[in-house]
């Protein structure tokens, strides 16, 4: 346990998910919010992009420099992909780095290449905690004391928990697994055309990435592999929604011949049952994303289709917070070993 304050800065603090951040790390009680930095908008008041964050409004967004970032025990990296990982490797060993980018996500670098199209930049502990990892195993022993943190993206979040528990335990087929998942527009960050949002989201929703083509897709397979032990293949499609945050992922599988309804709730129960931010909701209740708007936690509901043989979970989360920047300081108190739920709200915003 660490007993000073930890200095943290934000990198790319002008966006969407570097103010999220900022929110949750201004009222951790162990963390002082360092350097704010940004591209285009070093220069202004963080007030001026970020009215809501009212006692860092007076801050100024300074330009990304290695050297700034440098001086702090901890360095959050919410930078467009491929932008991160150069920043990342001018800072010292010592410092603890969490990418809320793409970058060191994947293990493999072909599917990096396919995928992002780009040199792969290596691979870094995956920041998911409660993600199982075999039969009982879980991610986070590999985030305790670590100070290079790839925080997962935000669709693989709710889909890779909704889905790891069955494959865990041996209940799910590894083929067939179909996703189709549901987000608010701060999924697409702040460059989204204001037009766009005026005239062609806000009352309508629309796919895009079809056809196995989105990059989210081999985080997924990734890891839903390393829960099943066997490799997990998965149709996914996005859906971009009329709301300004929170995912609703509809996740089904196959399940194997003679699986019941008794064993699937139990294999989800048992996996997240000491789990802060993770909760399986009673039989019969279903997620929605209005109850986990700026909390950490997914909430799923999972049923046996018996007709076609198939599990349905559907999982809600908040894409900005345990989306990515509450995994981040969720990660970061395991890096400092701190409290992991400290800082990080469970209490949504709803209606
Ligand atoms: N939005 C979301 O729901 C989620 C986002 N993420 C990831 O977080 C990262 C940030 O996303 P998001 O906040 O949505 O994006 P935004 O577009 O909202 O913000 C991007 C930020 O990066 C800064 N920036 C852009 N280019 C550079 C550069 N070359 N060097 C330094 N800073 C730069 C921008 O500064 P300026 O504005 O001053 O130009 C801005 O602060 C991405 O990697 C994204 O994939 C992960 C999960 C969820
Ligand atoms: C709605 C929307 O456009 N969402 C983004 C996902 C953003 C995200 O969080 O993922 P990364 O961290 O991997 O960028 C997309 O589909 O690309």
């Amino acid at each position: 346990m660490v007993c000073q304050v930890i200095r943290v800065a934000v990198a790319g603090a002008s966006g969407y998910a570097g103010g999220e951040a900022l929110r949750l790390l201004a009222g951790h009680p162990e963390v002082e919010v360092g350097a704010v930095t940004a591209a285009s908008s070093a220069g202004a008041r963080l007030g001026y992009v970020h009215p809501h964050l009212l006692p860092l409004a007076d801050r100024v967004l300074a330009e990304t420099t290695p050297e700034l970032l440098a001086e702090h025990d901890a360095v959050v990296l919410a930078l467009p992909h491929g932008a991160s990982a150069a920043l990342a490797a001018q800072l010292p060993a010592d410092v603890l780095v969490l990418d809320c980018g793409a970058d060191h996500r994947l293990a493999d670098p072909v599917a990096w290449k396919t995928f992002y199209g780009s040199e792969h930049a290596g691979t870094w502990p995956y920041g998911m905690p409660e993600l199982l990892t075999g039969a009982t195993s879980k991610q986070r022993d590999a985030l305790v004391g670590a100070r290079r943190v790839a925080v997962p993206g935000c669709y693989p979040t709710g889909i890779s928990l909704a889905l790891a528990p069955g494959f865990a335990a041996g209940l799910l087929e590894p083929a067939d697994v179909v996703v189709v998942a549901a987000s608010g527009t701060s999924g697409a960050g702040k460059g989204l055309k204001a037009n766009l949002l005026g005239s062609e989201v806000m009352g309508s929703m629309s796919p895009y990435g079809v056809g196995g083509v989105h990059r989210h897709t081999p985080e997924v397979e990734q890891n839903l592999t390393g829960a099943a032990g066997e490799p997990v293949t998965v149709s996914f499609t996005p859906t971009l929604a009329p709301m300004p945050r929170g995912i609703l992922a509809t996740c089904t599988a196959r399940v194997r011949a003679g699986v019941t309804a008794a064993q699937l709730r139990d294999a989800w129960q048992q996996a997240y049952a000491d789990e802060p931010f993770v909760v399986v909701l009673p039989e019969g209740s279903w997620p929605r994303t209005s109850d986990v708007l700026g909390s950490n936690v997914v909430e799923m509901g999972l049923a046996l289709d018996e007709r076609v043989g198939r599990v349905v979970v559907v999982a809600a989360e908040d894409n900005l917070t345990k989306g990515t920047a509450g995994a981040a300081v969720q990660c970061l108190n395991l890096a400092f070993g701190l409290p992991e739920t400290l800082g990080l709200p469970r209490t949504g915003v709803a209606p």
